[in-house]
């Protein structure tokens, strides 16, 4: 039985537009043909009961068609927040942020990088999982890296999502397929989420370390000198990224890109890696280059930041779909879920 990307809205034709698999979907497609499913991915890093330490942040949580330019000005789809919402001068938003869920190589400990693999069975499950614990924020656009771990992370989660909105990639990348992937039909696009892939948001690259087993390149340059690869914060790998290099392009996609659309009152999530994803954090907790190095992410656990007045809270990890807290902290966020609440019951 050939998998099927279930439009859960008008059964709308699929043409070139790429969405996604419902979570029946990919399981029949996985069962058949494997999980290189094509999709597109959503972040969200979880601080859960972080706290600064001596060295920095201790993240128990977690915390995109790649186009080589920098992608254009994604067309977004009408917002769906109310006009009484769009006039409000000080915009809030709801910033998600996520590291992929387990990949093929993180469980062979490879270094990865920038190569393109996807993710385990158990990556499935902690996207799916992710999803879950933040089935009831809202979201009206996705930013992804250009990689398939992170893509798959982002679709997978959305399966899980209470709004039943359909993540739509943007094909940006040349005016035919801007074209070819048009949606003609207004209502159809409200039912959308626009997902934008970036290669900005990828992985650091780590040069010559991608493919080696982290254990033995520990045995054959040192446990020290590949910690300092690891974890310094502007010392690269032979021939790779260092995390400020990384930050460098990561950090500045953000703040041209995805910053705008969250002052405009757009919920956004992104879908990314341990270290762009620890870049970006840097940036939105103003960490020093000393605490950054600290930071740990692991893999497919949610984090959530409220944007208001321009400014980010962190507000740590939805741990249940249900979880009073993280609706406590903004008005906007309760009423969302209770509109979510009266459109499903
Ligand atoms: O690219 C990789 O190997 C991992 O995603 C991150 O690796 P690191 O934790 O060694 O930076």
């Amino acid at each position: 039985m050939a998998a099927t990307a279930f439009h859960p809205f008008s059964g709308a034709i699929h043409g070139c537009c790429s969405d996604s698999f419902t979570k029946r979907g990919f399981e029949s497609f996985s069962v058949k043909f494997g999980s290189g499913l094509r999709g597109s991915a959503v972040c969200v890093i979880s601080l859960v009961g972080s706290e600064r330490h001596s060295g920095g942040w201790k993240l128990n949580g977690v915390q995109a068609s790649s186009s080589l330019t920098s992608v254009a000005e994604p067309i977004s789809f009408p917002s769906n927040k109310d006009t009484s919402d769009s006039r409000k001068k000080s915009y809030e938003a709801a910033l998600i942020l996520i590291r992929h869920g387990e990949s093929l190589w993180n469980e062979k400990n490879l270094f990865t990088g920038c190569v393109d693999v996807p993710l385990t069975k158990k990556g499935v499950e902690e996207a799916i999982e992710a999803g879950k614990r933040i089935s009831n924020i809202p979201v009206d656009m996705i930013f992804t890296s250009a990689l398939i771990r992170a893509q798959m992370t982002a679709m997978l989660a959305m399966t899980q999502h209470r709004r039943k909105k359909v993540p739509v990639i943007m094909h940006n990348e040349s005016e035919q397929a801007r074209v070819w992937s048009q949606i003609y039909s207004e209502e159809t696009k409200k039912q959308s989420i626009p997902v934008v892939t970036a290669w900005q948001l990828n992985e650091r690259m780590y040069g010559e370390l991608q493919g080696l087993n982290k254990q033995e390149t520990a045995d054959r340059y040192g446990k020290e000198q590949v910690h300092e690869w690891r974890r310094s914060y502007d010392i690269p790998p032979p021939n790779g990224e260092s995390l400020e290099m990384c930050a460098d392009r990561a950090v500045a996609y953000f703040t041209e890109h995805i910053e705008p659309q969250l002052l405009s009152g757009k919920n956004v999530m992104i879908a990314a890696h341990g270290n762009s994803l620890r870049a970006i954090i840097m940036y939105l907790d103003k960490l020093t280059s000393k605490e950054v190095i600290s930071l740990e992410l692991s893999t497919g656990i949610p984090m959530l930041y409220i944007m208001k007045n321009g400014k980010f809270i962190r507000r740590g990890s939805p741990v249940a779909p249900t979880e009073a807290g993280v609706y406590a902290y903004t008005r906007s966020l309760a009423v969302y879920r209770q509109k979510l609440d009266e459109m499903l019951h």
